[in-house]
């Protein structure tokens, strides 16, 4: 058994379009642990929805090609197995909820029919045990009279509740890693409250992990234990959510936590990055977020591509940026081989009986 659920390693995906080759994901490397809820946060464009759906296996393929990288779930290469294998996998033990709830509802289906069919599908259980768990599931996602609303159709609910009948649909294999991108963003500001506090209700019952995107740091921050910051297809810091507010080290992440609007504040605009993201079809040689970075150094964020560094000896905060140094080149006393440790230690006892 791995420490982690899910492990994304140096993925990196192209799309074969007419204007040429968009370079959508460039070396993306993350993890999620059990029973951890990771936060993928970055502007529009910048990945978000092609790295799931390639954890999905749901890229189109052309024009879609994933060029490296592999990608582990409970350590099974999801890359390198058959479509049958992955089709037992995906929508039981993992599962997905859309943006859209409308397009992941059939409109002519009922919303029982949906809801148990992940179990007809992925279980031996019968229809009317199917149904039961069905309700069940309906309720515990919020939604009341779940019994009459299993015979109901899509067009004949409100957007929150068709939401919700999505993430019912999500869940009702009870699966261990959720994927959820951008799921409440169609929905207005109070329902997206409820649907988040419902999320994670659900979350801490059933002990599942879950990959949360959002374009809003003040959203993912609700619910997520670790952060991964995205820029034009790459990662660029991931940290405990923690760190990220109180320590963010990457300066995409520093403008991306000062547009969170305080509560108090009076103004209700986000302040917005000025600038472009890069063009994905031919993608700046060094690091992407150098023409709008107010840190910039010069010619080396110009020229040199900033790898993802790990800065602090035991804590997992890792930044892509040439502000930093990895801890393996830093030289701080700390930094010792095993022998060398032992000399410093004598060292220090040796001082102390002269003093
Ligand atoms: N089918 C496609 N053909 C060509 N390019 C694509 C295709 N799908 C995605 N891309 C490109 O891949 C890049 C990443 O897109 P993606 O949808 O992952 O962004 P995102 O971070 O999810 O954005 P948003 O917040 O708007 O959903 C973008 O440049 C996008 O134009
Ligand atoms: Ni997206």
């Amino acid at each position: 058994m791995t420490d982690n659920i899910l492990t994304v390693e140096d993925l990196k995906v192209d799309f074969h379009t007419e204007e040429g080759t968009v370079h959508a994901l460039d070396g993306i490397s993350f993890e999620v642990g059990y029973d951890e809820v990771l936060g993928v946060i970055g502007e529009s464009g910048c990945g978000k929805s092609v790295t799931v759906l390639s954890v999905m296996g749901l890229l189109q393929s052309p024009p879609a090609d994933i060029v490296d990288g592999t990608i582990e779930y409970k350590g099974t290469d999801l890359l390198s197995i058959s479509d049958t294998e992955l089709n037992e996998i995906r929508g039981d033990q993992i599962s997905m909820v859309y943006q859209d709830p409308m397009t992941s509802l059939n409109p002519v289906l009922t919303i029982g029919h949906q809801v148990m069919e992940p179990l007809l599908r992925h279980t031996n259980m019968s229809k009317a045990a199917a149904r039961q768990k069905g309700i069940d599931m309906l309720e515990s996602c919020g939604l009341a009279d779940a019994d009459r609303l299993m015979d109901e159709y899509p067009h004949e609910l409100s957007g929150g509740m068709r939401q919700r009948v999505v993430i019912a649909m999500a869940l009702v294999t009870e699966p261990d890693l959720l994927i959820a991108d951008e799921p409440t963003t169609a929905l207005d500001v109070t329902i997206q409250a409820q649907i988040m506090e419902l999320l994670k209700s659900l979350q801490e019952e059933f002990g599942m992990s879950v990959v949360f995107i959002s374009h809003d740091l003040g959203v993912i921050s609700e619910i997520s234990d670790r952060i991964a910051v995205m820029y034009a297809g790459r990662v660029v810091e991931s940290a405990t959510m923690r760190n990220i507010f109180t320590n963010p080290l990457h300066p995409y992440t520093r403008k991306l936590s000062e547009s969170i609007p305080s509560l108090d504040s009076t103004v209700d605009r986000l302040p917005t990055i000025e600038g472009q993201v890069p063009s994905l079809y031919n993608p700046p040689t060094g690091c992407r977020f150098a023409s709008r970075c107010p840190e910039h150094l010069g010619e080396e964020c110009e020229m040199v591509d900033p790898r993802l560094k790990r800065i602090e000896e035991n804590a997992a905060h890792k930044v892509a940026c040439h502000l930093y140094t990895d801890v393996s080149e830093a030289s701080p006393p700390w930094d010792v081989e095993e022998g060398d440790a032992q000399a410093v230690t004598n060292k220090a006892t040796q001082g102390d009986k002269y003093e």
